[in-house]
């Protein structure tokens, strides 16, 4: 998995970059803004050079006396590409100085702004300032000249990367409001596109939450170029306003950290990762083996999962539970359900095996055979007095804990009942989505749903790590962006963005079988965290295999193919 960064930690590693001697800040600003204009030109490679209109014409037009726009309001088509270029106080700005540059050498016609005081820059930033003032003009962002920006071909956001952390004024505010509004204008056919240096400005770098009034106000991006590796708020909040991520190397001494960890380890409860093929990769044989290549002398060595079914009006949902749980190898599978479900479940179900479970009782003798290892209840399990008992039942410590995922109904059950929250354990999996969350946490929900007005904010993974601590078990927090911790601070995301996005995902049903998939893999041996982090990653990558028309029953049948794509 790859490791995603804080703001902090992203500049803790440059400052022991740059104190080891490796390399220089400037060098650093060098090789951010080629990573920027390279991602640019691989992205469009007709911007690799400007139009046949000749020479750039120079941005010397604007009269600060008199407070005149630059002249782009004129320019004719069949002059230069036009590019703006916002640059902040800080170094996000210094990349935008540099990027204005190499535009400009390419022949574009190019545009700078600045919000701030040029003799305030930092250091790197001052000196690209300084530069680029060598070639044109750079006018003041204000609340007047940001009409000015107009629809360029190419935007370019620097004005604040990693380095925002706390609202940003009013002034601000408008400006972006106004920015915004025109970039994003359907009826100005010049606009062509946005990049935004890191992430768009007002997007907080640990918590994607946004600093203007709201991400309507962001200026959204095509393109978004981070450096090193994604920092978490790329993938939290509303990445949608990123366009495509692309993650360029800074040629860090240490960059291979990442695929080994840090040098200096952070804390597990201070790093997160994002879920992706590595666990796959060749570093965990174990994992496949696990999955596809074990040798099993019977069924039983793969293990048998038990899936709770409600009555016969809800009775799919355990189906699509324990279809997910056989396809990803359990080696044998029983939906158990109300005698009054049998004769539907037995319908419906072949490989599956298919038995009654009457009420608390009747599970407990169930569970007397200690080859079911695995327990899943919630899917479509019902809210009456019989299902919380065998929530109860299931929970309970008086066996050895079995592994058991709550989903569904089972978590609305614990969230109304604080005994059944104290019965779980730690090879629990909770597996909320947003309105299931809130009931069970909801004051980590209102702290995620807080807007960002004063530092540090609260994220979507600060409150999985808290829900995970508080509940003593793995919680995998659904969305597009879900995240899974474990009671020992161990973090990961698994995103269905950018290249992985598959909103057909959000399909009644989907998440059903991702509690199959999940039990199937406790039932495999996965230990919680891995089990969930693999169930997550594999359900999105069935969804982008099978593609936009799929419904929940194909997520499972999809399995085999992506099993098959990763060579297992
Ligand atoms: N530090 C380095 O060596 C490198 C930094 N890089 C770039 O530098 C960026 C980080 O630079 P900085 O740490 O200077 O941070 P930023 O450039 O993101 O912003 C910091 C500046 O914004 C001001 N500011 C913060 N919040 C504000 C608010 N709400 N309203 C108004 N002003 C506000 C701060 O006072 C400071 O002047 C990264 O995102 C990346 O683009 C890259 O060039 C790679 C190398
Ligand atoms: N925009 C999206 N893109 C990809 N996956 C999504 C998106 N929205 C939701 N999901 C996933 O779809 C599944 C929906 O599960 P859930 O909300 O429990 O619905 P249901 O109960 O109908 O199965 C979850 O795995 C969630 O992560
Ligand atoms: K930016």
């Amino acid at each position: 998995m790859t490791e995603l960064l804080t703001a902090a930690q992203m500049r803790a590693l440059e400052a022991a970059a740059i104190a080891s001697g490796a390399v220089t800040g400037l060098e650093l600003m060098e090789r951010a803004w080629q990573g920027v204009v390279a991602a640019i030109f691989e992205e469009w490679p007709d911007f690799a050079v400007a139009t046949e209109g000749g020479a750039a014409p120079q941005t010397d037009f604007y009269d600060a006396k008199h407070g005149l726009p630059p002249r782009y309001l004129d320019q004719d088509e069949s002059s230069a590409w036009r590019a703006v270029v916002l640059c902040g106080p800080g170094n996000n700005g210094g990349d935008g100085f540099v990027v204005a540059r190499l535009l400009h050498d390419v022949g574009w016609a190019v545009e700078v702004y600045l919000y701030g005081d040029p003799a305030r820059l930092p250091q790197g930033a001052r000196l690209n300032y300084e530069r680029w003032c060598e070639l044109g003009v750079v006018t003041p962002l204000d609340h007047k000249s940001c009409e000015w920006v107009g629809t360029p071909t190419l935007l370019i956001d620097a004005l604040f990367g990693t380095g925002l952390t706390r609202a940003l004024p009013d002034d601000l505010q408008g400006i972006f409001r106004i920015i915004a509004g025109l970039v994003t204008a359907p009826y100005h056919p010049r606009y062509r596109r946005c990049v935004a240096v890191d992430l768009p400005s007002g997007i907080d770098a640990d918590t994607g939450k946004c600093w203007a009034a709201d991400f309507t106000s962001v200026i959204r991006a095509d393109l978004s170029v981070t450096f090193l590796t994604a920092k978490i708020g790329h993938f939290l909040g509303d990445p949608f306003s990123l366009g495509k991520l692309v993650v360029k190397p800074l040629g860090l001494p240490g960059e291979p950290f990442l695929e080994r960890g840090f040098h200096n380890e952070p804390p597990q409860d201070r790093r997160v990762k994002l879920v992706d093929q590595r666990l796959f990769g060749k570093a965990t044989p174990i994992l496949r083996n696990r999955l596809g290549k074990a040798i099993s002398w019977n069924k039983f060595d793969n293990g048998h999962a038990l899936i709770l079914s409600g009555g016969i009006a809800s009775a799919g949902a355990a189906r699509l539970a324990a279809r997910g749980a056989l396809r990803i190898g359990a080696g044998v599978v029983t939906v158990g359900c109300p005698p009054a479900a049998l004769m539907v479940q037995a319908a419906q179900l072949t490989a599956v095996i298919v038995r009654a479970v009457r009420d608390a009782a009747a599970l407990d003798a169930v569970l007397a055979d200690a080859r079911i290892n695995a327990l899943c209840l919630g899917p479509g399990l019902g809210l009456g007095a019989r299902e919380a008992a065998l929530v109860a039942t299931a929970l309970a410590r008086r066996r050895e804990p079995r592994a058991t995922v709550l989903d569904a109904d089972a978590l609305t059950l614990i969230a109304r009942d604080a005994a059944l929250f104290d019965l779980l354990h730690g090879d629990c999996v909770l597996t909320p989505h947003a309105g299931e969350f809130a009931r069970l946490f909801p004051d980590l929900a209102a702290k995620v749903a807080e807007p960002a007005t004063k530092g540090p904010t609260y994220s979507k993974v600060d409150a999985t790590r808290d829900a995970a601590k508080r509940a003593g078990c793995v919680v995998l927090f659904k969305g597009p962006d879900t995240v899974i911790a474990a009671p020992d601070g161990r973090c990961s995301i698994n995103a269905a963005l950018y290249d992985r996005a598959a909103p057909w995902l959000a399909t009644a049903g989907s998440g059903d079988v991702l509690a199959g998939f999940i039990t199937g893999l406790l039932a495999r041996g996965f230990a919680p965290m891995d089990a969930a982090e693999t169930a997550a990653w594999l359900h999105v990558e069935c969804a982008r295999s099978f593609g936009p028309g799929l419904i929940a029953e194909d997520v499972p049948e999809e399995l085999p193919k992506v099993f098959r794509a990763l060579g297992l």
